[in-house]
Formats: structure tokens, sequence, C-alpha cells
């Protein structure tokens, strides 16, 4: 009985706090939704990834517990996700199908508040975009085991859309099926992707087991839904959505294994004051080239965090490059050694500048 009336007493408790969140949400929402007509006059983005990396940041620093600070991010995602719905019904495409790497890309930079679009090929998130179908776009871009995307790079060559975001995910292969158990496994589908990742763990322990290449990890955990003698690597989420059972957890060979993701939309992302730029360009083809072209960014001490090079498919033996490089384009010193980058080619584009994720 005393017990009774104590568990009652607390959650009367708990509902007074409750309606005091309750209360304080809806007042956040007014003045979102006045920063919201700011903006509309203004014609500027209605998301801002500086601003909210700067929320998160704020409050998990703040936080005194016991509320896990793990936890005060992914409230404060679903708020700022309602939020920004409140500004603009946000309508954001991704690689799908449902339960993909880039969904759950999507979800992680956008909440469940946004309406999460899957599209059937990168050129078609893109297109997505610039149609106006989506107000953003999320596509992966280079994978820490595996390297670049370079169909994404590729779509920069032809797309004049921004990078506005990047989003930074630690990807997790999980071997899924319909029992749940190791010896019923008479195939194993994924995407070639985290076939490549989780090969050397699949030579050890399903050393006879055909590996078949299908065109994504949700492809896999549909086929693998519908047969008992076939196993799936995907992500944990694919399992829930497909109804699938976990047979092993973390199968992949590198641990740390991340994927990057690009948010793109019609405009890059305002300084955030650590933020990274991204460029496009292509050289003349003289003697020397190489050097030149890293040269103002050395001498200005700008970092550069990656460079790659695709061939140009219009003409043989010639390459474009790809550079990433810490600061914003609105930088005196970076804008500088862009402009002095473009002496040396036939022609640069800077594909966006944006706040660098924090993983
Ligand atoms: C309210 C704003 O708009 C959006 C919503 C945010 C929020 O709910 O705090 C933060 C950044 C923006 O993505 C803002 O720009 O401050």
């Amino acid at each position: 009985m005393q017990k009774k009336q104590t568990l009652a007493h607390l959650r009367q408790e708990i509902d007074a706090v409750d309606d005091r969140i309750l209360e304080l949400l809806n007042q956040r929402a007014a003045l979102v939704m006045q920063v919201g007509a700011l903006k509309t006059v203004a014609k500027s983005d209605f998301h801002v990834p500086s601003r909210e990396r700067e929320i998160y940041e704020r409050l998990t620093a703040a936080n005194p517990g016991p509320f896990p600070s793990d936890a005060v991010r992914g409230v404060f995602r679903e708020i700022i996700s309602a939020s920004l719905s409140l500004e603009h019904p946000m309508r954001v495409a991704f690689l799908g199908p449902k339960a993909t790497f880039s969904h759950l890309a999507a979800m992680q930079q956008f909440g469940l508040s946004a309406e999460l679009s899957p599209e059937r090929s990168i050129p078609a998130v893109f297109e997505a975009v610039e149609k106006g179908e989506a107000y953003y776009g999320v596509v992966p871009v280079e994978n820490t085991t595996e390297g670049m995307v370079t169909h994404t790079l590729d779509m920069f060559m032809e797309s004049e859309l921004k990078v506005d975001a990047e989003v930074l995910l630690e990807v997790s292969h999980f071997l899924l099926s319909r029992t749940g158990r190791f010896e019923d496994i008479k195939k194993v589908y994924s995407h070639p992707q985290p076939l490549a990742q989780c090969r050397k763990w699949l030579a050890e322990n399903l050393p006879n087991v055909p590996l078949v290449d299908v065109a994504s990890t949700t492809l896999a955990a549909q086929i693998v839904a519908e047969d008992y003698n076939a196993a799936a690597i995907a992500s944990e989420y694919a399992a829930s959505i497909y109804n699938l059972k976990v047979v092993k957890a973390r199968i992949e060979d590198q641990v740390n294994n991340f994927t990057r993701f690009l948010v793109i939309g019609r405009k890059m992302a305002d300084p955030s004051g650590d933020d990274k730029t991204s460029l496009m360009f292509l050289v003349r083809d003289e003697p020397g080239i190489l050097h030149r072209m890293l040269e103002p960014f050395a001498k200005r001490n700008i970092n550069l965090s990656k460079i790659e090079s695709r061939p140009l498919k219009k003409k043989a033996w010639e390459y474009i490059f790809f550079l990433d490089l810490s600061g914003h384009i609105g930088d005196p010193s970076v804008a500088e050694a862009v402009r002095e980058l473009g002496d040396c080619c036939q022609f640069v584009k800077v594909l966006g500048s944006y706040p660098r994720a924090r993983s």
C-alpha cells in the first residue's frame, strides 16, 4: 500500500514536470516560427547546420546529468527536426531504398519530422533537389575502408547544387536472417561495399558459402525475408524493418568504419568557425602543375584533408581534381588561395563550404 502511494505520487510529479516541458516546447516552437518568418523575408536557408551543431555541443557540455548526454542529443535532434518542419515542410531525398545507410544519415541530420524520400540512384537524388521536389538530398561520398563513392563526385561535374553539410556515420554491418541460426546459411546477399568490408570475417566464418552482390543492403534484406537459407549483410535498422534476426552483430573487418555523406542543396552554409570547403578543378596540362596547384594552400597554411582525381570522361588522360580543405570560402585566405589556384586551372568550382561534422 505504502509503495503504491509513493509510485502514484512520483508519477504525479512526473506529470507536472512533463506539463512544464510541454509548455516550454511550445514556447520554443513559437520562437522558431518567428525565425522562420524572418528567413522567408530574407530568402535565407531554413536548415542551418552550424546553429544545430552549436546547440548540441552547448547542451551536451552543460548537461549535469543524470539524464545521459547522448540522449540529450537525440531529444534535441527531434525537437529541432519538428521545429524545422514548422518553419517549412522539409522534404529530403536520399539514396534509397529505405533502411540504407543514406537513410540513417538523413535521419541523423534531419530527424523524424522531415519527410524522407527514397530515390533509386545518386543521380536521382541530385535530380529531385534540382527539380525542387526535395529541399535537400543525402548521398554517400566516401568510406574509411572502401574509399570514394565516385558516382557522387561525377555528379558534381554536371550539377550546380552545393554541399550544405556533411554527416559522419559509423557503419556497422550485421549478419541477418529469418532464423538467426548460423547453420541455416547457404548464401549471403549484400551490396558489394559491405561484402568487401566484411571480406575477412566471411572468409573465416562462412568460407564455403557463396556471396551474392545485389544493388543495396535493403534489397538483400528483402530477399532474405523470403528465404530461410540465406543471410543478408545490412544495418541493424534493416532487421527491424524486415523482421529478421541478428545472426552476428558488427562483422566488419575494420572497427571505426565511417561513411561520410554530403547533404546537397541550393546554397552553401554560412561560416560556423570550424568549416570545410570542397572544390573541384581541372588543371592545365603543363610540367610542374601538381606542385603549383598545391602551393596557394601550402603558403597560407591551409590544411588539405582530401585530394582525389577522376578521369575527365570527355577527354582521355585529363583528370579532374576534388579537394577538401579546412576553412570557409568566406575566409579571406581561403578565397585568395582559390583565386590563385584558378591561375593554373582551366576551371575551378567551389562545391560548398559547410560545418565540419564531429563524430
Ligand atoms: C530556428 C532556426 O532554424 C532551424 C531550427 C533550429 C532550432 O530548432 O533551434 C536550428 C537551426 C535551424 O536548422 C535557426 O536558424 O535558428
